[in-house]
């Protein structure tokens, strides 16, 4: 069993837990689209997240509002918060929290096997959920894209290979990650992005977003460089002492020291 369907065995088992409808009460401020923001110019999505299975902890003790704003104060396209709480150690808390303290974009990234954990997620403040197409049946990745999207949210879908990459042109998906991190060998390498940019259709409206494994500013300015619009960085920025600085070297608003 790959470490993809032990955490999707998880999340089946957890989300039986949640309640059955979010009535979105609390009001949120604001945020633009991701897709629009990533037409106009390339960015780092920048994440929050304490702990991975391939890392173990990262930075557990992380104030994350704080953290949040240094992203957002560098010009962060977005803000990706982890709430899966087994394997990452986030929380809908953290997501909450930070959906309250910023005007960026808020993607939460967790595992969707359900309609009621989207719900959960905009009912928390984000504005753009994440699904990815390995761990899902093609008939539940359609159904949670159109359910995603009938409630006005975003969809980052979530690639490793070319069949999948595929699978997220045929949706319609506006947002396309490739994951340059394998969630079932935790290999990683840009070699994914090189490879997928290759076959992506840079002029359907789509963007190309290049995921995971950013050592550091100059691994970002590669995926750029390959075609990617927007760079998901998570690990580098939670040990940075600077994230602001990383965020603005990667978007060229800094020279690298
Ligand atoms: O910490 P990194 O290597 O910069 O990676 C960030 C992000 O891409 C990664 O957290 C991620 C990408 N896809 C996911 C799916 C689930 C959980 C986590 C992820």
């Amino acid at each position: 069993m790959t470490i993809l369907d032990k955490i999707m065995e998880t999340k089946r088992q957890e989300i039986t837990a949640y309640e059955n409808s979010y009535p979105k009460t609390e009001r949120y401020p604001d945020k633009p689209k991701l897709i629009d923001t990533l037409r106009k110019s390339r960015g780092v999505i920048s994440e929050i997240k304490r702990a991975s299975p391939s890392k173990g902890a990262i930075r557990m003790e992380v104030d994350v509002v704080e953290q949040a704003r240094q992203y957002e104060g560098a010009g962060a396209a977005a803000i990706s918060v982890l709430t899966d709480e087994q394997y990452f150690k986030g929380s809908i808390e953290d997501l909450k929290k930070v959906a309250r303290a910023v005007s960026v974009p808020v993607l939460c990234k967790d595992f969707m096997v359900s309609e009621i954990q989207i719900e959960r997620a905009q009912a928390a403040g984000a504005t753009i959920i994440l699904l990815i197409v390995a761990a899902l049946k093609d008939e539940e990745l359609e159904r949670l894209f159109r359910y995603a999207d009938s409630l006005g949210l975003e969809i980052l879908v979530e690639v490793h290979d070319a069949v999948e990459l595929e699978k997220a042109v045929a949706l319609g998906a506006k947002l396309i990650g490739v994951n340059n991190r394998n969630l079932k060998t935790f290999e990683v390498s840009l070699e994914r992005t090189a490879e997928l940019a290759e076959k992506f259709a840079f002029d359907s409206g789509s963007v190309l977003i290049s995921e995971s494994g950013m050592n550091d500013t100059a691994d970002a300015h590669k995926a750029y460089e390959l075609g990617a619009q927007g760079v998901l960085v998570g690990e580098a920025l939670m040990r940075s002492e600077n994230p602001a600085a990383w965020i603005r070297q990667a978007t060229g608003q800094e020279a690298a020291q």
